[in-house]
């Protein structure tokens, strides 16, 4: 193993797909194969190794992005499988952060979804170099061409054919070798190869002439010999294919079926052959605490810095999961970290393990390029960046989106109160998409999530994982609010009664304006003030403090209490008193002259609207379009795929709670949707 986990030979990779196109299926046969597990865990039987969580053998979904380690040829593959429910988007956010390359699994039947475009986004944004597996070639309707054509039009991305999936025969074809591998033995563990035979070769001289030119194009020697119409060599095409993934230029595609044991090893060969190691990808960009960007090259002789990207509670104790970028980590090392508000904290780390799904291994350390758990980290949460208390740097943070949608919640038994609030600290805690809040009005618990099946886990979690008991209310979605027009204020704060001089600096006078920006603009704040006396400057505790006041203005609009977006505030006039406004007296007027312009701005509530995407058989297309009108979707256009129709809509998500049942009343169980944020709008 020491041989395998040279650096060279690491791939960090992890798998991604629209929800139940077979990754945990594929994951299953690559760790059987590579010999990390001893048996093939079903999905359907719920005995799948990686989804070891009791909600996800129940639900046969991925929820936690498991780490597993798979040795193969003599290179270790560390393996991250991702949920594909969008419920679950922060689990790929935080995967693809960390990961070195990825595997996107496709159904070949459906070809690219909805969801397999957001995870492709989401890889894109890291540029993380990609193989794609068609999988479920088996299945009546599967079409290789189709959804390497889907792959080309929807994900903007050439796809290049390295196997050819032949399922009804157990084998693929190698467009490379020229070889047609039969899969054989109970799990398709034996490969038996030969040449592919004349016709078949012949019907993929297609798909060939695409790899062939896609390789001349980064080797000009290839390119010669490709124009004079010989047959490259396999390791010169190889050698120029990988480089063409490392730089994104095209997607090299495998196909066959997970289910039915074919074509994965030719994929895990690819993994090897083309997905790059730490040391293939480009120097991580962190911040010094000034502020500067400085590169963090993946060696092992500098100051650490790793980031933690996911917190879990293993057997009730606190776990960090972290990726070294720079340095080694060892048991006892204290280490550094900037909150996401700037103060530093330390720690201790006390036991490092290597992690296999739901199994943990103590190891003595851990180096560049390494995904490992540690244990004894009490603060250090997802997004911090572990450092050598003397080298600070801050790699950039993981995004999480603002949940969407709200419960109320209660223990139902009055004594389970405060075990709840301990409960939901420690839920929190791993799950950073998760808020637990008050409502000011009703004093009642709510928890905010990322959606329906988001919330429901989190109850099936708090029942079963710690035994509290509760009720829930009516799911409710989250609202923001906005401006339609611009107005200004101007507030002259004072202490009543009859202000003596002493008490001059506890007056001041702030006049601003706000005006509605578009949808996504943010809330930016304009600092063109005129400040009075002339000549009068304000100090930074005075700025910071005017800052501060109206960011926490915007936070509850005058409507609903509803955060406030898409709007500007100008700063027009700052009048100073005495020998100096004090901060206090400047931010509270700044809070009522703000509160003031936002009431006189004609405000207006916003709900969530969501993508969605149905998919149904033709036949439903009319009562499933007429309930989508009467729940006021915006119908934005349709594809057919086989007796398939893919529907695209916009709606409100406050007319799809619950829409699972329905469209699957609506179709006799054979529709299915996904649907993912697109913004706050106005009803
Ligand atoms: N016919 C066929 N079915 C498959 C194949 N691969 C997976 N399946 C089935 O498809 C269903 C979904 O498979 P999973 O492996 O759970 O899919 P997933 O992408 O991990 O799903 P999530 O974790 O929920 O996102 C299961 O019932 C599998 O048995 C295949 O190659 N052929």
């Amino acid at each position: 193993m020491k041989k395998q986990s040279r650096l060279s030979h690491v791939r960090n990779i992890g798998v991604a797909a629209h929800v139940d196109a077979g990754k945990t299926t594929l994951t299953e046969r690559i760790l059987f194969y590579t010999g990390a597990s001893y048996k093939i865990g079903e999905v359907h039987d719920g005995a799948a190794h990686m989804d070891y969580l009791a909600e996800e053998q129940r639900h046969g979904i991925t929820i936690t992005a498991a780490v597993t380690k798979a040795p193969w040829r003599d290179h270790l593959l560390q393996i991250i499988d991702t949920p594909g429910h969008v419920d679950f988007t922060i689990e790929v956010e935080r995967a693809m952060r960390v990961l070195d390359g990825c595997v996107l699994v496709l159904d070949g039947v459906r070809g690219v979804e909805s969801q397999t475009e957001t995870v492709w986004r989401q890889r894109s944004r890291f540029q993380l170099p990609a193989l794609a597996f068609v999988n479920k070639m088996d299945r009546p309707g599967a079409d290789y061409r189709r959804a390497l054509a889907a792959i080309r039009q929807r994900l903007a991305i050439e796809p290049i054919a390295i196997t050819y999936p032949l399922p009804e025969q157990g084998c693929v074809v190698d467009l490379i070798d020229r070889t047609r591998i039969g899969f054989v033995g109970e799990q398709g563990e034996t490969l038996v190869c030969e040449p592919c035979p004349a016709p078949l070769w012949d019907d993929l001289a297609d798909l060939r002439e695409s790899l062939y030119l896609a390789a001349a194009e980064l080797d000009e020697s290839l390119a010669d010999s490709v124009l004079a119409g010989e047959i490259p060599q396999p390791r010169a095409l190889r050698a120029a294919l990988r480089r063409g993934v490392l730089r994104g230029r095209f997607c090299l595609c495998f196909g066959g079926s997970a289910l039915r044991n074919v074509g994965v090893q030719p994929l895990m060969d690819g993994i090897v052959d083309y997905l790059p190691a730490p040391l293939d990808r480009p120097p991580a960009v962190a911040t010094t605490p000034a502020g500067e960007p400085v590169p963090v090259a993946m060696v092992t002789d500098g100051p650490l810095a790793a980031l933690a990207f996911k917190v879990q509670l293993w057997e009730g104790r606190r776990h960090v999961f972290a990726r070294l970028y720079r340095g080694v980590l060892r048991p006892g090392q204290t280490i550094a970290f900037a909150t996401p508000s700037g103060a530093i904290q330390r720690e201790q780390v006390a036991r490092l393990f290597d992690v296999d799904a739901g199994k943990k291994t103590r190891i003595e350390q851990a180096r560049a390029g390494e995904i490992v758990l540690l244990a004894g980290l009490r603060h250090a949460a997802t997004g911090d960046t572990l450092c050598d208390p003397d080298q600070l740097v801050c790699l950039e943070r993981i995004d999480t989106r603002a949940p969407v949608l709200g419960l109320a919640i209660e223990p139902a038994a009055g004594t389970d109160e405060e075990k709840l609030l301990e409960v939901l600290d420690k839920v929190q805690q791993e799950d950073p998409t998760l808020r637990v809040e008050e409502d000011p009005e009703t004093g009642q618990r709510l928890i905010r999530g990322m959606g329906e099946l988001h919330l429901q886990i989190v109850l099936e979690r708090i029942e079963r994982e710690f035994g509290v008991r509760v009720r829930s209310g009516r799911p409710a979605v989250a609202t923001r609010e906005t401006i339609r027009r611009a107005a200004s204020a101007q507030v002259l704060f004072a202490p009543p009664p009859n202000p003596d001089r002493r008490q001059l600096d506890l007056m001041a006078r702030v006049g601003l304006e706000v005006s509605p920006l578009t949808r996504g603009a943010g809330e930016p704040i304009g600092w063109e003030a005129t400040i009075v006396p002339a000549g009068a400057e304000l100090s930074a505790a005075q700025r910071a403090a005017v800052e501060q006041s109206l960011r926490a203005t915007l936070a509850a609009g005058p409507l609903l209490a509803a955060p406030v977006e898409d709007v500007r505030v100008g700063l027009r006039e700052i009048e100073l008193f005495g020998p100096g406004s004090t901060p206090e007296a400047l931010a509270a007027a700044a809070a009522k002259a703000l509160r003031q312009a936002l009431e006189a701005a004609d405000p207006v509530a916003m709900y969530p609207v969501m993508r969605v995407e149905v998919v149904i058989p033709e036949g439903n297309l009319g009562t499933v379009l007429g309930d989508l009108q009467a729940r006021h979707a915006l119908i934005g256009g349709t594809e057919r795929s086989g007796d398939m129709v893919a529907l695209h809509a916009e709606a409100p998500l406050e007319v799809l709670l619950g829409y699972t049942t329905t469209l699957r009343s609506l179709t006799q169980g054979r529709g299915h949707f996904s649907m993912e944020f697109a913004r706050f709008d106005r009803a």
